[in-house]
Protein backbone atom coordinates (compact mmCIF):
# COMPACT_ATOMS: atom_id res chain seq x y z
CA UNK A 1 0.00 0.00 0.00
CA UNK A 2 1.23 3.67 -0.97
CA UNK A 3 2.42 5.57 2.38
CA UNK A 4 2.06 8.89 2.89
CA UNK A 5 2.35 11.37 6.00
CA UNK A 6 1.16 15.11 6.58
CA UNK A 7 0.91 17.06 9.39
CA UNK A 8 -2.88 17.47 8.60
CA UNK A 9 -5.21 15.72 6.06
CA UNK A 10 -8.89 17.07 5.85
CA UNK A 11 -11.70 14.73 4.87
CA UNK A 12 -14.25 16.05 2.23
CA UNK A 13 -13.35 18.97 -0.58
CA UNK A 14 -16.79 20.93 -0.03
CA UNK A 15 -17.48 24.19 1.46
CA UNK A 16 -15.91 23.75 4.71
CA UNK A 17 -13.39 21.44 3.62
CA UNK A 18 -11.72 23.80 0.97
CA UNK A 19 -11.83 26.60 3.65
CA UNK A 20 -10.06 24.81 5.85
CA UNK A 21 -7.52 23.93 3.66
CA UNK A 22 -6.45 27.47 2.73
CA UNK A 23 -6.11 28.66 6.39
CA UNK A 24 -3.94 25.35 7.19
CA UNK A 25 -1.85 26.22 4.15
CA UNK A 26 -1.10 29.48 5.96
CA UNK A 27 0.89 26.90 9.08
CA UNK A 28 2.05 23.97 6.86
CA UNK A 29 2.80 22.66 3.75
CA UNK A 30 2.47 19.31 4.80
CA UNK A 31 -1.60 19.03 4.11
CA UNK A 32 -3.70 16.91 2.34
CA UNK A 33 -7.66 17.74 0.96
CA UNK A 34 -9.39 14.05 0.30
CA UNK A 35 -12.55 14.44 -1.93
CA UNK A 36 -14.35 10.87 -2.80
CA UNK A 37 -16.83 12.11 -5.04
CA UNK A 38 -17.04 14.94 -7.71
CA UNK A 39 -15.22 18.55 -7.00
CA UNK A 40 -17.52 21.70 -6.82
CA UNK A 41 -19.29 21.39 -3.47
CA UNK A 42 -22.69 20.89 -2.55
CA UNK A 43 -23.68 24.44 -2.12
CA UNK A 44 -22.67 25.07 -6.14
CA UNK A 45 -23.65 21.14 -7.33
CA UNK A 46 -27.15 20.56 -5.54
CA UNK A 47 -27.71 23.09 -2.95
CA UNK A 48 -28.25 26.99 -2.44
CA UNK A 49 -27.28 27.63 -6.35
CA UNK A 50 -29.26 25.36 -8.12
CA UNK A 51 -32.21 25.90 -6.15
CA UNK A 52 -32.54 29.42 -6.08
CA UNK A 53 -31.54 29.47 -10.22
CA UNK A 54 -35.33 26.94 -10.07
CA UNK A 55 -36.58 29.81 -7.55
CA UNK A 56 -35.52 32.27 -9.66
CA UNK A 57 -37.30 31.56 -12.65
CA UNK A 58 -40.33 30.84 -10.41
CA UNK A 59 -40.35 34.25 -9.02
CA UNK A 60 -40.46 35.24 -12.59
CA UNK A 61 -43.61 33.53 -13.75
CA UNK A 62 -45.43 34.79 -10.64
CA UNK A 63 -44.15 38.63 -11.39
CA UNK A 64 -45.61 38.50 -14.75
CA UNK A 65 -48.83 37.16 -13.24
CA UNK A 66 -48.81 39.14 -10.06
CA UNK A 67 -48.67 42.28 -12.98
CA UNK A 68 -53.01 42.08 -13.46
CA UNK A 69 -52.44 43.77 -9.83
CA UNK A 70 -50.70 46.99 -11.65
CA UNK A 71 -53.38 46.91 -14.79
CA UNK A 72 -50.22 45.48 -16.47
CA UNK A 73 -50.98 42.70 -18.35
CA UNK A 74 -48.07 40.14 -19.85
CA UNK A 75 -50.72 38.13 -22.09
CA UNK A 76 -50.42 34.67 -22.11
CA UNK A 77 -47.90 33.36 -19.52
CA UNK A 78 -45.91 30.17 -21.25
CA UNK A 79 -43.33 28.53 -18.88
CA UNK A 80 -41.11 26.64 -21.48
CA UNK A 81 -40.13 23.77 -18.68
CA UNK A 82 -37.35 22.46 -20.91
CA UNK A 83 -35.78 26.38 -21.40
CA UNK A 84 -36.39 26.61 -17.21
CA UNK A 85 -34.42 23.49 -16.68
CA UNK A 86 -31.62 24.39 -19.37
CA UNK A 87 -30.57 27.47 -17.87
CA UNK A 88 -30.57 25.92 -13.94
CA UNK A 89 -28.62 23.68 -15.27
CA UNK A 90 -25.73 26.19 -17.50
CA UNK A 91 -25.81 28.91 -14.63
CA UNK A 92 -25.17 26.25 -12.05
CA UNK A 93 -22.02 24.51 -14.40
CA UNK A 94 -20.79 27.99 -14.22
CA UNK A 95 -20.61 28.30 -10.18
CA UNK A 96 -19.42 24.66 -10.28
CA UNK A 97 -16.94 25.19 -12.67
CA UNK A 98 -15.93 28.52 -10.46
CA UNK A 99 -15.24 26.45 -7.69
CA UNK A 100 -13.06 22.93 -9.32
CA UNK A 101 -10.99 26.36 -11.01
CA UNK A 102 -9.81 27.28 -7.40
CA UNK A 103 -9.73 23.72 -6.30
CA UNK A 104 -7.28 23.12 -9.26
CA UNK A 105 -5.17 25.83 -8.41
CA UNK A 106 -4.19 23.51 -5.47
CA UNK A 107 -0.72 21.78 -5.93
CA UNK A 108 -1.20 18.40 -7.00
CA UNK A 109 0.35 17.25 -3.79
CA UNK A 110 -1.92 18.55 -1.90
CA UNK A 111 -4.82 16.84 -3.39
CA UNK A 112 -5.88 13.36 -3.56
CA UNK A 113 -8.94 11.61 -4.68
CA UNK A 114 -10.36 8.80 -3.60
CA UNK A 115 -12.93 7.75 0.28
CA UNK A 116 -11.21 7.73 2.45
CA UNK A 117 -12.00 5.48 6.43
CA UNK A 118 -10.63 6.00 9.70
CA UNK A 119 -7.53 2.80 10.02
CA UNK A 120 -6.64 4.34 13.61
CA UNK A 121 -6.78 8.04 15.21
CA UNK A 122 -3.86 8.98 13.26
CA UNK A 123 -4.13 7.01 10.20
CA UNK A 124 -6.63 6.96 6.82
CA UNK A 125 -7.11 5.00 4.36
CA UNK A 126 -7.87 5.83 0.77
CA UNK A 127 -9.68 3.69 -1.43
CA UNK A 128 -8.32 0.94 -0.18
CA UNK A 129 -5.27 1.82 -1.45
CA UNK A 130 -3.61 4.82 0.31
CA UNK A 131 -2.49 5.19 3.18
CA UNK A 132 -1.93 8.56 5.05
CA UNK A 133 -0.60 8.97 8.46
CA UNK A 134 -1.91 12.35 10.11
CA UNK A 135 -0.90 14.53 12.91
CA UNK A 136 -4.13 16.16 12.59
CA UNK A 137 -7.44 14.87 11.03
CA UNK A 138 -10.83 16.95 9.89
CA UNK A 139 -13.82 15.72 9.09
CA UNK A 140 -16.20 17.97 6.50
CA UNK A 141 -17.69 15.41 5.02
CA UNK A 142 -20.59 17.00 4.32
CA UNK A 143 -24.49 15.31 4.69
CA UNK A 144 -26.89 13.55 2.02
CA UNK A 145 -30.37 13.13 2.04
CA UNK A 146 -32.30 11.04 4.77
CA UNK A 147 -35.02 8.94 3.06
CA UNK A 148 -37.74 7.37 4.70
CA UNK A 149 -37.93 3.38 3.83
CA UNK A 150 -41.94 3.33 2.81
CA UNK A 151 -41.33 6.25 0.25
CA UNK A 152 -38.96 3.82 -1.45
CA UNK A 153 -42.20 2.35 -2.76
CA UNK A 154 -42.29 5.13 -5.46
CA UNK A 155 -39.07 3.17 -7.08
CA UNK A 156 -37.65 4.96 -10.03
CA UNK A 157 -40.02 7.89 -9.04
CA UNK A 158 -38.26 8.53 -6.08
CA UNK A 159 -36.14 11.55 -6.14
CA UNK A 160 -34.02 13.92 -4.10
CA UNK A 161 -33.28 17.43 -4.47
CA UNK A 162 -29.91 16.60 -6.83
CA UNK A 163 -31.90 14.56 -9.37
CA UNK A 164 -34.68 17.68 -9.92
CA UNK A 165 -31.40 19.76 -11.37
CA UNK A 166 -30.80 17.14 -13.75
CA UNK A 167 -34.41 17.17 -15.55
CA UNK A 168 -34.31 18.25 -18.77
CA UNK A 169 -38.14 19.69 -18.58
CA UNK A 170 -40.36 20.03 -15.88
CA UNK A 171 -42.85 17.20 -14.87
CA UNK A 172 -46.94 17.66 -14.56
CA UNK A 173 -46.84 17.05 -10.82
CA UNK A 174 -44.48 16.11 -8.01
CA UNK A 175 -45.47 14.88 -4.10
CA UNK A 176 -43.21 16.69 -1.68
CA UNK A 177 -42.45 14.98 1.34
CA UNK A 178 -41.24 16.85 4.11
CA UNK A 179 -42.17 21.36 4.34
CA UNK A 180 -39.02 21.29 5.57
CA UNK A 181 -36.60 24.46 4.07
CA UNK A 182 -35.76 22.12 0.71
CA UNK A 183 -39.33 20.95 0.29
CA UNK A 184 -41.22 24.47 0.85
CA UNK A 185 -38.19 26.09 -1.61
CA UNK A 186 -38.32 23.26 -4.26
CA UNK A 187 -41.95 22.75 -3.79
CA UNK A 188 -43.32 26.48 -4.08
CA UNK A 189 -41.04 27.00 -7.06
CA UNK A 190 -42.58 23.95 -9.01
CA UNK A 191 -46.23 24.83 -8.21
CA UNK A 192 -45.48 28.60 -9.49
CA UNK A 193 -43.42 26.98 -12.84
CA UNK A 194 -47.34 25.40 -13.20
CA UNK A 195 -46.30 21.45 -11.53
CA UNK A 196 -49.23 20.12 -9.60
CA UNK A 197 -47.88 20.25 -5.95
CA UNK A 198 -49.11 18.36 -3.03
CA UNK A 199 -46.96 18.89 0.04
CA UNK A 200 -46.89 16.62 3.23
CA UNK A 201 -45.63 16.73 6.06
CA UNK A 202 -45.22 15.07 9.89
CA UNK A 203 -45.55 16.26 13.02
CA UNK A 204 -47.19 19.78 12.25
CA UNK A 205 -43.72 22.20 11.52
CA UNK A 206 -43.31 24.17 8.61
CA UNK A 207 -40.05 24.93 6.94
CA UNK A 208 -37.66 26.21 10.25
CA UNK A 209 -40.25 28.41 12.39
CA UNK A 210 -40.85 27.99 16.02
CA UNK A 211 -43.27 31.10 16.74
CA UNK A 212 -46.54 29.42 16.49
CA UNK A 213 -48.17 32.87 15.45
CA UNK A 214 -46.03 32.97 12.90
CA UNK A 215 -46.26 29.33 11.92
CA UNK A 216 -49.90 29.44 11.71
CA UNK A 217 -49.51 32.16 9.21
CA UNK A 218 -47.57 30.74 6.84
CA UNK A 219 -49.14 27.66 6.48
CA UNK A 220 -52.26 29.50 5.56
CA UNK A 221 -50.62 31.22 2.91
CA UNK A 222 -48.87 28.51 1.65
CA UNK A 223 -52.23 26.83 1.41
CA UNK A 224 -53.42 29.25 -0.43
CA UNK A 225 -51.05 28.22 -3.50
CA UNK A 226 -50.86 24.65 -2.72
CA UNK A 227 -52.39 21.92 -0.72
CA UNK A 228 -49.74 21.56 2.46
CA UNK A 229 -50.85 19.15 5.05
CA UNK A 230 -47.80 19.78 8.06
CA UNK A 231 -49.00 16.37 9.86
CA UNK A 232 -50.44 14.34 7.02
CA UNK A 233 -51.76 11.00 7.58
CA UNK A 234 -50.53 8.67 4.66
CA UNK A 235 -51.58 5.21 4.26
CA UNK A 236 -49.83 4.05 1.02
CA UNK A 237 -47.41 4.65 -1.35
CA UNK A 238 -47.05 3.09 -4.26
CA UNK A 239 -45.81 2.91 -8.10
CA UNK A 240 -47.94 2.58 -10.53
CA UNK A 241 -48.04 2.95 -14.39
CA UNK A 242 -48.66 6.51 -14.52
CA UNK A 243 -46.26 7.52 -11.78
CA UNK A 244 -46.75 7.30 -8.06
CA UNK A 245 -50.21 7.05 -6.43
CA UNK A 246 -50.22 8.06 -2.50
CA UNK A 247 -53.25 6.93 -0.35
CA UNK A 248 -53.56 9.76 2.58
CA UNK A 249 -56.43 10.61 5.02
CA UNK A 250 -57.76 14.00 3.34
CA UNK A 251 -60.18 15.79 6.09
CA UNK A 252 -63.87 14.94 5.36
CA UNK A 253 -62.71 13.36 2.04
CA UNK A 254 -61.54 10.29 4.47
CA UNK A 255 -59.03 7.98 2.40
CA UNK A 256 -58.11 9.32 -0.82
CA UNK A 257 -55.67 8.58 -3.53
CA UNK A 258 -53.81 11.01 -5.91
CA UNK A 259 -51.38 10.52 -8.59
CA UNK A 260 -48.25 12.07 -9.19
CA UNK A 261 -45.14 11.95 -12.08
CA UNK A 262 -42.98 12.23 -8.84
CA UNK A 263 -42.27 11.73 -5.12
CA UNK A 264 -39.64 14.09 -3.70
CA UNK A 265 -38.38 13.02 -0.62
CA UNK A 266 -37.37 16.91 1.08
CA UNK A 267 -37.38 15.00 4.81
CA UNK A 268 -34.57 15.53 6.57
CA UNK A 269 -30.68 15.00 5.89
CA UNK A 270 -28.37 13.41 7.59
CA UNK A 271 -24.26 13.86 8.19
CA UNK A 272 -21.95 11.46 6.85
CA UNK A 273 -19.77 9.59 8.99
CA UNK A 274 -21.76 6.32 9.01
CA UNK A 275 -18.95 5.83 6.10
CA UNK A 276 -15.76 6.58 7.97
CA UNK A 277 -15.09 3.54 9.98
CA UNK A 278 -15.97 6.14 12.53
CA UNK A 279 -15.49 3.60 15.58
CA UNK A 280 -11.75 3.54 14.45
CA UNK A 281 -11.37 7.29 15.59
CA UNK A 282 -10.69 6.89 18.88
CA UNK A 283 -12.94 9.57 19.81
CA UNK A 284 -16.50 9.57 21.91
CA UNK A 285 -19.95 9.43 19.98
CA UNK A 286 -23.68 10.62 20.40
CA UNK A 287 -26.22 7.85 20.45
CA UNK A 288 -26.67 8.49 16.53
CA UNK A 289 -22.98 7.72 16.32
CA UNK A 290 -21.94 11.28 15.35
CA UNK A 291 -18.68 12.78 17.41
CA UNK A 292 -19.07 14.90 20.28
CA UNK A 293 -17.30 18.32 19.83
CA UNK A 294 -16.96 21.54 20.78
CA UNK A 295 -18.97 24.28 18.40
CA UNK A 296 -16.56 27.02 19.42
CA UNK A 297 -12.57 25.16 18.69
CA UNK A 298 -14.59 22.03 16.15
CA UNK A 299 -12.30 19.69 18.44
CA UNK A 300 -13.18 16.22 19.28
CA UNK A 301 -12.95 15.92 22.83
CA UNK A 302 -9.69 16.43 23.45
CA UNK A 303 -8.07 14.44 20.35
CA UNK A 304 -6.54 15.57 17.52
CA UNK A 305 -9.54 15.31 15.31
CA UNK A 306 -11.78 18.27 14.02
CA UNK A 307 -15.29 18.13 12.61
CA UNK A 308 -16.54 21.02 10.61
CA UNK A 309 -19.87 21.49 8.41
CA UNK A 310 -22.75 19.48 7.83
CA UNK A 311 -20.96 16.45 8.93
CA UNK A 312 -21.03 17.77 12.10
CA UNK A 313 -24.75 17.94 12.27
CA UNK A 314 -25.22 21.21 13.83
CA UNK A 315 -25.67 24.15 11.49
CA UNK A 316 -25.90 23.01 8.18
CA UNK A 317 -25.54 25.82 6.45
CA UNK A 318 -23.12 27.28 4.31
CA UNK A 319 -21.96 30.26 5.98
CA UNK A 320 -21.43 28.38 9.22
CA UNK A 321 -19.62 25.61 7.00
CA UNK A 322 -17.21 28.19 6.29
CA UNK A 323 -17.38 29.53 9.35
CA UNK A 324 -16.21 26.42 11.10
CA UNK A 325 -14.18 25.33 8.11
CA UNK A 326 -11.88 28.32 9.23
CA UNK A 327 -11.88 27.33 12.61
CA UNK A 328 -11.26 23.91 12.21
CA UNK A 329 -8.27 24.84 9.93
CA UNK A 330 -7.04 27.24 12.29
CA UNK A 331 -6.53 24.74 15.29
CA UNK A 332 -5.61 21.93 13.10
CA UNK A 333 -2.65 23.59 11.79
CA UNK A 334 -1.52 25.26 14.76
CA UNK A 335 -2.59 22.24 17.52
CA UNK A 336 -2.18 21.79 20.01
CA UNK A 337 -2.45 25.33 20.31
CA UNK A 338 -6.52 25.31 20.18
CA UNK A 339 -8.37 27.95 20.74
CA UNK A 340 -11.68 29.59 20.15
CA UNK A 341 -13.10 30.77 17.17
CA UNK A 342 -15.62 33.15 16.11
CA UNK A 343 -19.26 32.40 16.06
CA UNK A 344 -21.65 34.85 15.21
CA UNK A 345 -25.28 35.38 15.66
CA UNK A 346 -27.54 32.47 14.46
CA UNK A 347 -28.98 33.50 10.72
CA UNK A 348 -31.30 31.89 8.36
CA UNK A 349 -33.09 32.36 5.58
CA UNK A 350 -35.68 30.50 3.13
CA UNK A 351 -36.21 31.70 -0.20
CA UNK A 352 -39.53 31.44 -0.44
CA UNK A 353 -42.22 33.85 -1.47
CA UNK A 354 -42.97 35.34 1.20
CA UNK A 355 -39.49 34.61 2.77
CA UNK A 356 -39.03 33.05 6.01
CA UNK A 357 -36.29 34.41 8.24
CA UNK A 358 -34.99 33.25 11.93
CA UNK A 359 -32.13 35.50 13.66
CA UNK A 360 -30.63 35.13 17.10
CA UNK A 361 -32.68 32.97 19.57
CA UNK A 362 -36.15 31.53 19.12
CA UNK A 363 -38.90 32.27 20.88
CA UNK A 364 -38.25 29.00 23.06
CA UNK A 365 -34.83 29.43 24.01
CA UNK A 366 -35.42 33.55 24.79
CA UNK A 367 -38.26 32.34 27.11
CA UNK A 368 -35.66 29.68 28.97
CA UNK A 369 -33.14 32.64 28.51
CA UNK A 370 -34.93 35.40 30.31
CA UNK A 371 -36.94 32.71 32.70
CA UNK A 372 -40.54 33.60 30.90
CA UNK A 373 -38.86 38.06 31.57
CA UNK A 374 -39.35 38.94 27.88
CA UNK A 375 -41.63 40.76 25.19
CA UNK A 376 -42.70 40.29 21.68
CA UNK A 377 -43.66 43.20 19.41
CA UNK A 378 -45.24 42.51 16.12
CA UNK A 379 -45.89 44.09 12.69
CA UNK A 380 -48.22 42.39 9.58
CA UNK A 381 -47.17 43.82 6.39
CA UNK A 382 -50.40 43.33 5.24
CA UNK A 383 -51.07 47.13 5.44
CA UNK A 384 -47.20 48.16 5.14
CA UNK A 385 -46.82 51.17 3.03
CA UNK A 386 -44.04 49.83 0.85
CA UNK A 387 -45.52 46.47 0.66
CA UNK A 388 -48.22 47.41 -0.22
CA UNK A 389 -47.24 49.97 -3.12
CA UNK A 390 -45.39 46.90 -4.32
CA UNK A 391 -47.89 44.16 -3.90
CA UNK A 392 -46.35 41.97 -1.42
CA UNK A 393 -48.08 42.64 1.60
CA UNK A 394 -48.58 39.25 2.91
CA UNK A 395 -46.66 37.95 6.33
CA UNK A 396 -45.77 39.34 9.94
CA UNK A 397 -42.55 39.86 11.96
CA UNK A 398 -42.04 39.53 15.44
CA UNK A 399 -39.31 40.47 17.53
CA UNK A 400 -38.25 39.12 21.59
CA UNK A 401 -36.81 41.49 23.73
CA UNK A 402 -35.46 41.22 27.66
CA UNK A 403 -37.39 42.60 30.43
CA UNK A 404 -35.23 45.02 31.91
CA UNK A 405 -32.11 44.99 29.75
CA UNK A 406 -34.14 46.46 26.79
CA UNK A 407 -31.88 43.57 24.76
CA UNK A 408 -32.52 42.37 21.24
CA UNK A 409 -32.82 38.60 21.50
CA UNK A 410 -34.04 37.38 18.45
CA UNK A 411 -37.38 37.52 15.18
CA UNK A 412 -38.74 35.73 12.99
CA UNK A 413 -40.08 36.89 10.22
CA UNK A 414 -42.42 35.48 7.21
CA UNK A 415 -42.65 38.62 4.99
CA UNK A 416 -41.20 40.17 2.13
CA UNK A 417 -37.51 41.39 1.62
CA UNK A 418 -37.33 38.92 5.21
CA UNK A 419 -33.43 38.20 3.65
CA UNK A 420 -32.58 42.11 4.10
CA UNK A 421 -34.22 42.43 7.01
CA UNK A 422 -32.63 39.27 8.61
CA UNK A 423 -29.43 40.97 8.07
CA UNK A 424 -30.27 44.21 10.12
CA UNK A 425 -31.77 42.23 12.98
CA UNK A 426 -28.30 39.72 13.35
CA UNK A 427 -26.21 42.73 13.21
CA UNK A 428 -27.63 44.14 16.19
CA UNK A 429 -28.12 41.20 17.87
CA UNK A 430 -24.52 40.49 17.52
CA UNK A 431 -23.23 43.99 17.82
CA UNK A 432 -25.63 43.11 21.72
CA UNK A 433 -28.14 46.76 21.22
CA UNK A 434 -31.28 47.38 22.61
CA UNK A 435 -34.48 47.34 21.13
CA UNK A 436 -34.00 51.36 22.07
CA UNK A 437 -30.50 51.68 20.13
CA UNK A 438 -32.13 49.85 17.38
CA UNK A 439 -34.53 52.68 17.25
CA UNK A 440 -32.03 55.16 17.30
CA UNK A 441 -30.71 54.12 13.53
CA UNK A 442 -31.84 56.45 10.67
CA UNK A 443 -35.13 55.06 8.64
CA UNK A 444 -36.20 56.02 5.12
CA UNK A 445 -39.33 56.36 3.94
CA UNK A 446 -40.99 54.08 1.89
CA UNK A 447 -39.52 51.17 2.50
CA UNK A 448 -40.30 48.03 3.97
CA UNK A 449 -37.51 48.67 7.22
CA UNK A 450 -40.58 50.86 8.43
CA UNK A 451 -42.28 47.81 9.11
CA UNK A 452 -39.31 46.97 11.23
CA UNK A 453 -39.67 49.98 12.97
CA UNK A 454 -43.09 49.54 13.71
CA UNK A 455 -42.28 45.92 15.27
CA UNK A 456 -39.65 47.50 17.44
CA UNK A 457 -41.81 50.01 18.91
CA UNK A 458 -44.18 47.49 19.75
CA UNK A 459 -41.72 45.57 21.24
CA UNK A 460 -40.55 48.79 23.71
CA UNK A 461 -44.03 49.62 24.49
CA UNK A 462 -44.50 46.03 25.77
CA UNK A 463 -40.87 45.60 27.44
CA UNK A 464 -42.76 48.84 29.32
CA UNK A 465 -40.07 51.23 28.01
CA UNK A 466 -41.32 53.09 25.17
CA UNK A 467 -44.59 54.86 24.73
CA UNK A 468 -47.11 53.14 22.86
CA UNK A 469 -46.91 53.61 19.16
CA UNK A 470 -49.04 56.34 18.18
CA UNK A 471 -51.70 55.68 15.41
CA UNK A 472 -51.37 57.09 12.43
CA UNK A 473 -47.32 58.16 13.28
CA UNK A 474 -46.49 61.65 12.31
CA UNK A 475 -42.95 61.33 12.24
CA UNK A 476 -43.35 58.80 9.62
CA UNK A 477 -45.07 58.64 6.51
CA UNK A 478 -48.48 56.69 5.66
CA UNK A 479 -48.60 53.13 5.92
CA UNK A 480 -45.83 52.30 8.53
C1 LIG B 1 -31.10 21.84 -1.95
C2 LIG B 1 -30.23 22.56 -0.95
C3 LIG B 1 -30.30 23.94 -0.87
C4 LIG B 1 -29.50 24.62 0.04
N1 LIG B 1 -29.60 25.98 0.09
C5 LIG B 1 -28.86 26.66 0.98
C6 LIG B 1 -28.94 28.07 1.03
O1 LIG B 1 -29.67 28.70 0.27
N2 LIG B 1 -28.18 28.71 1.95
C7 LIG B 1 -27.38 28.04 2.82
O2 LIG B 1 -26.72 28.68 3.67
N3 LIG B 1 -27.28 26.69 2.78
C8 LIG B 1 -28.00 25.99 1.87
N4 LIG B 1 -27.89 24.64 1.82
C9 LIG B 1 -26.97 23.96 2.76
C10 LIG B 1 -25.51 24.03 2.26
O3 LIG B 1 -25.47 23.63 0.92
C11 LIG B 1 -24.63 23.13 3.12
O4 LIG B 1 -24.76 23.51 4.48
C12 LIG B 1 -23.16 23.23 2.74
O5 LIG B 1 -23.01 23.05 1.37
C13 LIG B 1 -22.34 22.17 3.51
O6 LIG B 1 -20.99 22.22 3.13
P1 LIG B 1 -19.98 21.08 3.62
O7 LIG B 1 -18.61 21.53 3.25
O8 LIG B 1 -20.25 20.73 5.01
O9 LIG B 1 -20.35 19.78 2.77
P2 LIG B 1 -20.19 19.42 1.17
O10 LIG B 1 -20.11 20.62 0.30
O11 LIG B 1 -21.25 18.43 0.94
O12 LIG B 1 -18.77 18.71 1.15
C14 LIG B 1 -18.52 17.44 1.66
C15 LIG B 1 -17.58 16.71 0.72
O13 LIG B 1 -17.08 15.55 1.38
C16 LIG B 1 -16.96 14.50 0.43
N5 LIG B 1 -16.90 13.24 1.19
C17 LIG B 1 -17.88 12.67 1.93
N6 LIG B 1 -17.42 11.54 2.53
C18 LIG B 1 -16.12 11.40 2.15
C19 LIG B 1 -15.10 10.45 2.44
N7 LIG B 1 -15.31 9.43 3.28
N8 LIG B 1 -13.89 10.61 1.86
C20 LIG B 1 -13.63 11.66 1.04
N9 LIG B 1 -14.55 12.59 0.75
C21 LIG B 1 -15.78 12.48 1.30
C22 LIG B 1 -18.20 14.68 -0.43
O14 LIG B 1 -18.04 14.04 -1.69
C23 LIG B 1 -18.28 16.20 -0.55
O15 LIG B 1 -17.60 16.68 -1.68
C24 LIG B 1 -28.63 23.91 0.90
C25 LIG B 1 -28.53 22.52 0.81
C26 LIG B 1 -29.32 21.85 -0.11
C27 LIG B 1 -29.20 20.35 -0.22
N1 LIG C 1 -32.25 28.58 2.30
C1 LIG C 1 -31.44 27.82 3.00
O1 LIG C 1 -30.63 28.29 3.79
C2 LIG C 1 -31.47 26.33 2.84
C3 LIG C 1 -32.14 25.75 1.77
C4 LIG C 1 -32.18 24.38 1.70
C5 LIG C 1 -31.55 23.60 2.65
N2 LIG C 1 -30.90 24.20 3.67
C6 LIG C 1 -30.27 23.39 4.75
O2 LIG C 1 -30.43 22.02 4.50
C7 LIG C 1 -30.98 21.40 5.65
C8 LIG C 1 -31.78 20.21 5.26
O3 LIG C 1 -33.01 20.62 4.65
P1 LIG C 1 -34.26 19.67 4.64
O4 LIG C 1 -35.41 20.44 4.09
O5 LIG C 1 -33.88 18.38 4.01
O6 LIG C 1 -34.45 19.33 6.17
P2 LIG C 1 -35.41 19.98 7.27
O7 LIG C 1 -35.00 19.36 8.54
O8 LIG C 1 -35.46 21.45 7.15
O9 LIG C 1 -36.86 19.46 6.87
C9 LIG C 1 -37.23 18.12 6.85
C10 LIG C 1 -38.74 18.07 6.92
O10 LIG C 1 -39.17 16.75 6.62
C11 LIG C 1 -40.18 16.41 7.54
N3 LIG C 1 -40.26 14.95 7.56
C12 LIG C 1 -39.43 14.06 8.14
N4 LIG C 1 -39.85 12.81 7.92
C13 LIG C 1 -40.97 12.89 7.17
C14 LIG C 1 -41.88 11.95 6.62
N5 LIG C 1 -41.71 10.66 6.79
N6 LIG C 1 -42.93 12.40 5.90
C15 LIG C 1 -43.11 13.72 5.70
N7 LIG C 1 -42.28 14.67 6.20
C16 LIG C 1 -41.23 14.26 6.93
C17 LIG C 1 -39.76 17.07 8.83
O11 LIG C 1 -40.82 17.18 9.74
C18 LIG C 1 -39.29 18.42 8.31
O12 LIG C 1 -40.37 19.30 8.16
C19 LIG C 1 -31.77 22.50 6.33
O13 LIG C 1 -31.89 22.26 7.72
C20 LIG C 1 -30.98 23.72 6.04
O14 LIG C 1 -30.04 23.93 7.06
C21 LIG C 1 -30.86 25.54 3.79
Amino acid sequence: MEKRTVDVAIIGAGTAGMVAYQRVRKLTDKVVLIEGGHYGTTCARVGCMPSKLLIAAADNAHQMQLGELFGVSAGDIRIDGKRVMERVRSERDRFVASVIDSVEKFPDAHRMEGHARFASPNRLVVDGNVEVEAGRIIIATGSRPNVPGFLKDAKDRLVVNDDIFEWQDLPDSVAVFGPGVIGLELGQALSRLGVRVRMFGVGGSVGPIQDETIRNYALKTFNEEFPLDPDSDVKKVERVEEGVAITFESGNAGATTETFDYLLAATGRRPNVDGLDIQNAGIELDKKGGPLFDPHTLRCGQSHIFIAGDANNSLPLLHEAADEGRIAGDNAGSYPDVRTGLRRTPLAVVFTDPQIATVGLTIHQVDERCRGCFAVGEVSFEDQGRSRVIGKNRGLLRVYGEHGSGLFMGAEMFGPAAEHIAHLLAWSAQRRLTVTEMLEMPFYHPVIEEGLRTALKDLNRNLSIGPAPEEGCTDCGPGV
